[in-house]
């Protein structure tokens, strides 16, 4: 088994008298891909904007190569630094995009601000290659490019900075499923070439079984089952995740089949 990358250790928040999160534990290998599944609600979200630092828990640690991750932090070079642990790409990379500036553009930004000083053609032309995108969407406005594209570039700017964990929320949910494919197959192969970790948050088991190895299944804040992605998809121990697994909406349900079909696409 490898080192863990990322551990969380009974993570804890609520809002008002909502137990948001409450008692959340688990741990990413490095190199491996955690999902977090559970229905809206259920307090995924909120995990992961714990583990990136954009949500303070109440109690509980966050670990990254065994150092805890501090709340906050002063001072750019300790920002840089924390930022450079943990990237995270969100359901709509729109939102995220700076209107103004073309993918190049979004790149340079983001290679000047972590690694001042170097030449960053080269690496530029390595990301967009990364993940596949040509030189046209290189020189193009984010409202030029395909909801598709746009998660690539999202995915390139994480990427940008050497990330030891890509945090992933729900960041497939809103492409059309052979699009879906594409950016699920594209992530995989960045997984083998890379020593990358990713959580991958996610209401849609099909997407758990094509791209995670471990999973957590989360129930009103808590973790109710969890192990490996196959078992917990193939025989689900608690009532909630059979409930889950029964309200997928497909006939013949078999999440081999389906990541062997993603990957046909
Ligand atoms: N900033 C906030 N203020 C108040 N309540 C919040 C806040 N953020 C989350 N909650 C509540 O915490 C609970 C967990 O929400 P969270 O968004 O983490 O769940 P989720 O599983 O990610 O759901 P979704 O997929 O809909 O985002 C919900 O009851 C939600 O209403």
């Amino acid at each position: 088994m490898p080192e863990p990358v990322l551990e969380a250790v009974n993570l804890t928040r609520a809002f008002g008298a909502v137990r948001a999160v409450d008692g959340v534990s688990f741990t990413l290998p490095k190199g491996g891909s955690l999902g977090i599944v559970g229905e809206s609600g259920s307090g995924k979200t909120t995990t992961a904007r714990i583990v990136v630092g954009l949500e303070q828990a109440d109690d509980g640690q966050i670990l990254v190569d065994g150092r805890p991750r501090t709340a906050r932090v002063r001072g750019r070079a300790a920002r840089l630094a924390r930022a450079r642990e943990v990237q995270m790409v969100f359901q709509d990379p729109f939102l995220s995009l700076d209107p103004r500036l073309s993918v190049e553009a979004v790149l340079r930004e983001t290679l000047r601000l972590h690694f001042p000083g170097a030449d960053h053609a080269p690496r530029i032309r390595q990301l967009l290659d990364q993940v596949g995108l040509g030189t046209r969407a290189a020189d193009a406005l984010p409202r030029r490019l395909s909801g598709g594209q746009r998660q690539r570039v999202a995915i390139a700017r994480a990427l940008a900075v050497e990330p030891a964990v890509l945090v992933l929320d729900e960041a497939v949910a809103a492409l059309d499923v052979s699009v879906q494919a594409q950016i699920l197959n594209l992530l995989a192969d960045i997984r083998e070439q890379t020593s990358i970790g990713y959580l991958f948050i996610t209401h849609d088991l099909a997407v758990v079984g094509c791209v995670t190895d471990d999973v957590i299944v989360m129930r009103r804040g808590a973790v109710v089952e969890a192990g490996a992605t196959a078992e917990v998809l193939n025989a689900p121990r608690h009532p909630y995740t059979r409930l889950l697994l029964a309200s997928v909406p497909r006939p013949g349900w078999n999440p081999g089949r389906i990541a062997a079909e993603r990957r046909a696409l």
